[in-house]
């Protein structure tokens, strides 16, 4: 059934575009479609370019704040961040001028993203970085997982964008630190690479409420597993989250590398990657798998 379901979203591909405002991200595949789920008990599915590696970019925006959220707990990350949906891009920076404290409006848009990683109580870029990437590593169960170079190069030279949203945050002491030095964690856990196998493990720790199905390890507390949930639920599809919800009525998470993770509490972790994206950044392809594998298996939640 998942064969059946990747060969007819296929070629959809031709509807999107791989996206090249990370010039590195333009080499990637139109036409690759993979799809992976484990389910809680730790059974494995997949279909497509299961092994089709990619960066995880906005996907990695969960890792973080689930660290943030467990070393810092809700209050302190909510004091910074909001946790309310935007209509706009994910890269916008109009509301947060727009905005009467300037507060990202969640974790899950860019400027919001790079506000949480300056709250990690961790000293510089590497530390930072060592700690997410142990804490991905730990989610998805692949201790070889690390940093695609080339794409984190790429980013970091043309990211004029989030360089605008994180001075306009320190202007507003949204942000504290050295910019660049938080800037460069942020660029790292977007060029994290995996493939869906690796996101689907991590999706079905989210679901199990924290315990990684494949290492028997609790990696998250089922109180910060709910809290993620919600936020993807709501916002993880940036401004086509709404129709993203009754369409296939799961918690997910886009990232521009053509990746969407998705959870289904308590049942499975589903990740799709393919790089033709909407004009929202979403996966086309993607979003047309998960949304006939939730209604063939009856996977809505929402
Ligand atoms: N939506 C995304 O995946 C965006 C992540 C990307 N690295 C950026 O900052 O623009």
């Amino acid at each position: 059934m998942l064969a059946a379901i990747v060969a007819n979203a296929r070629p959809r591909h031709s509807e999107g575009r791989v996206a090249t405002y990370i010039p590195e991200l333009g080499k990637a595949r139109p036409d690759a479609l993979g799809v992976a789920s484990v389910t809680v008990e730790g059974e494995v599915y997949g279909a497509g370019d299961r092994d089709y590696p990619f960066s995880i970019q906005s996907i990695s925006k969960l890792i973080s704040l689930a660290l943030a959220l467990t070393e810092l707990g809700e209050e302190t990350v909510f004091s910074r961040v909001g946790v309310d949906p935007t209509p706009d891009p994910f890269n916008s920076i109009m509301r947060l001028e727009m905005d009467r404290v300037h507060r990202p409006y969640n974790p899950l848009v860019n400027a919001g993203a790079i506000a949480v990683i300056s709250l990690l109580p961790y000293g510089r870029s590497e530390e930072r970085t060592a700690a997410i990437l142990d804490l991905a590593r730990r989610l998805t169960g692949n201790d070889a997982l690390s940093v695609n170079e080339e794409i984190y190069r790429s980013e970091r030279t043309t990211s004029d964008r989030n360089r605008a949203l994180a001075y306009f945050m320190r202007s507003t002491d949204v942000l504290s630190g050295d910019v660049e030095d938080v800037l460069d964690s942020y660029f790292r856990q977007c060029s994290i690479e995996a493939n869906v196998g690796d996101l689907a493990v991590m999706g079905a720790t989210l679901a199990a409420g924290g315990i990684n199905p494949a290492s028997g390890e609790r990696v998250l507390t089922s109180r910060v597993c709910r809290v993620v949930r919600a936020l993807m639920a709501t916002c993880g599809m940036y401004d086509g989250s709404g129709e993203f919800a009754i369409r296939v009525g799961i918690p997910a998470k886009s990232g521009v590398g053509g990746g969407i993770l998705a959870v289904v509490p308590r049942r499975m972790g589903i990740a799709v990657c393919g790089p033709a994206l909407d004009g929202k950044g979403n996966s086309i392809c993607g979003m047309q798998v998960l949304e006939e594998l939730s209604r063939e298996l009856r996977l809505r939640v929402l």
